[in-house]
């Protein structure tokens, strides 16, 4: 069993107003459930690292009891240096690393050793630094259009689909990956579904591409709104005060008439949704709107 590294050093009550947060010296707020969703906020990006590999650690060790494997898929973005801490000691020695399948909820089609690469940020960052099995990390075809590399993708996990490395879905006849860790940009794109984008309505595909990205490079696929919402765990990891506002929009869910902000639409059918921000991205959030 993995231990809880953050001790909360203080509990926060949300029905006095975040502001009070900031007044306190706190290691790591407990999750607080809104509309099922759970949302973690942590004095700095270091605290939220530390939580985030224990999260994460847990659900590879509760899958693979479960499974015998961990099928987990990545985003590019400052998320992965988030990541860092998994491969320090104890997660290092403890996670099972050898039973993790690793996929990306999004690329930038560009070649693996290109700086722009998600892939190449993953290895550089994690992959290298922990015992991976090489035939479990399954990247995209750099040498075709983003098109035909969205389509391979997607025929790569069909294949792992049906040896049940990814379960299915029972619902949407989607896959259902362990765990979709996701970033999110100060317009609130998440993977590379961007505001207003025709692909916000595809349904039919599990990964399908852009190629006119507003953050560069405009070149893209990435896993389409079905497929994030059938994860059996879905986390968004959100840092610094650029987001603030996105966070309170989304989180507090203000103007819901309104077209949907893509991490919005991030809701998972079934499966858990935990926000892990930093105190910087929480301090629009409107706390007296929380429920312990
Ligand atoms: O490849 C990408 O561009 C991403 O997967 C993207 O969705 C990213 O996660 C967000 O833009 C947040 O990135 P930051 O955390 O660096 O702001």
């Amino acid at each position: 069993m993995i231990s809880y590294n953050c001790v909360p050093l203080f509990i926060f009550n949300w029905k006095v107003g975040l502001n009070s947060v900031c007044s306190f010296r706190i290691m790591a707020l407990p999750g607080v459930k809104k509309d099922g969703r759970e949302v973690k906020i942590y004095e700095n990006a270091d605290e939220l690292s530390t939580d985030l590999a224990d999260y994460v650690a847990e659900l590879s060790e509760a899958s693979v009891k479960e499974r015998g494997v961990f099928a987990v898929a990545l985003s590019g973005g400052s998320l992965i240096s988030l990541m860092s801490k998994l491969c320090e000691a104890p997660y290092s020695k403890t996670v099972d690393w050898a039973k993790w399948y690793i996929f990306w909820a999004d690329e930038r089609v560009v070649a693996k050793n290109h700086a722009d690469s998600n892939y190449k940020l993953a290895k550089d960052g994690l992959l290298s630094k922990v015992p991976f099995v090489p035939s479990h990390v399954h990247s995209i075809n750099d040498t075709v259009s983003a098109e035909k590399a969205a389509e391979d993708y997607e025929f790569v996990i069909r294949q792992l689909v049906r040896t049940r490395v990814i379960s299915v879905s029972d619902i949407s006849d989607c896959p259902k990956f362990d765990l979709i860790l996701l970033g999110m940009g100060p317009d609130g794109h998440v993977a590379s579904l961007f505001p207003n984008h025709p692909v916000l309505e595809e349904k039919e595909e599990w990964v399908t591409f852009i190629t006119d990205s507003p953050k560069p490079p405009p070149e893209r696929i990435t896993f389409t709104l079905p497929v994030i919402n059938s994860a059996s765990n879905v986390a968004v990891i959100v840092t610094g005060s650029s987001k603030a506002e996105t966070v309170h929009l989304v989180i507090d869910d203000v103007e819901p008439d309104k077209p949907s902000l893509p991490a919005k639409m991030v809701q998972p059918t079934k499966g858990n949704l935990v926000w892990f921000l930093d105190k910087e991205a929480a301090s629009k959030l409107d706390g007296s709107k929380f429920s312990q």
